[in-house]
């Protein structure tokens, strides 16, 4: 991912290029400006992680460039689609073919089983599952011997793997996860993280995700630090910086 001033524009690996977004809400008498002028690129193929304190605009961010809310101003291009300005149909169209998302809350269907969970938003668009990539993510995800339960018989971790997968089983340009450890203690998170770290390094996804934690953070390529609704920090990871922090963090939980 690269933060583009408006000038420098669109580079050419950006999947989502988004320029000047202003965001602002209307509390009472004041005004909040939730984004200020937040310029940013986010590159294919790789884990961005989005942190900053509380109320410095990490969900509002996440939620304009995902096209689930509208921005006040600017302009956000989604896989060569310029999103600000698309009727409520056309984004819904645009995030069912495009965005996959994973929350905190996992948002499985309790009656379904893991498989059905998984492959929902390709039935749902009258689509029929691509078997072998089912079976791919499924192995990578480490949930293959789970595919016939119901989420209630599943561990947190479990269920927040299996909406992993479903959130990849479309193929789409980019998958936001927002919080996709808040459920989940530290074993399952760090289970969970390296999954969505795999579905990078070997299905080449593109995946951004929203956090308060930094030790989830250290499982990106960069990590993207907002304050008061801007960019204020932009910060790469090397995969050998990466492999220290993790194997620290693991030494840590082992203690
Ligand atoms: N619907 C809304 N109406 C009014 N103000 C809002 C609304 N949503 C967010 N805000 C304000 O916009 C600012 C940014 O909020 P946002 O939820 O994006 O922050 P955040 O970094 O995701 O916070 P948290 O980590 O607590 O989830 C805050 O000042 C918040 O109060």
């Amino acid at each position: 991912m690269t933060v583009h001033t408006a000038a420098r524009g669109h580079a050419p690996d950006d999947v989502v290029t988004a320029t000047a977004l202003v965001k602002t809400y209307r509390q009472g008498a004041a005004e909040v400006r939730a984004l200020d002028e937040v310029s940013v690129g986010i590159r294919r193929a790789r884990f961005t992680a989005v942190v900053g304190p509380s109320g410095s605009g990490k969900s509002t961010l996440m939620h304009c460039v995902a096209g689930l809310d509208t921005v006040t101003s600017g302009s956000i291009v989604l896989d060569g689609t310029e999103i600000t300005g698309l009727s409520d149909r056309q984004l819904t169209r645009v995030r069912r073919k495009r965005i996959g998302f994973v929350f905190q809350s996992f948002n499985l269907l309790p009656q379904l089983t893991a498989y059905e969970n998984i492959v929902l938003p390709v039935t749902m668009s009258g689509g029929r599952p691509d078997r072998d990539l089912v079976d791919h993510l499924c192995d990578v995800l480490g949930i293959a011997h789970r595919l016939s339960h119901r989420p209630a018989e599943l561990s947190g971790g479990q269920q927040q793997r299996v909406a992993v997968a479903r959130a990849l089983v479309a193929r789409p340009a980019v998958v936001f996860a927002d919080e996709p450890t808040g459920n989940l203690d530290s074993r399952a998170g760090a289970e969970v993280l390296t999954m969505l770290r795999r579905s990078v390094d070997e299905l080449g996804q593109t995946v951004v995700m929203v956090t308060h934690d930094p030790a989830a953070a250290r499982y990106a390529d960069r990590v993207l630090t907002l304050a008061d609704g801007r960019v204020v920090e932009d910060e790469h990871i090397t995969p050998s910086g990466r492999t220290a922090a993790l194997a620290g963090d693991a030494r840590g939980r082992r203690r």
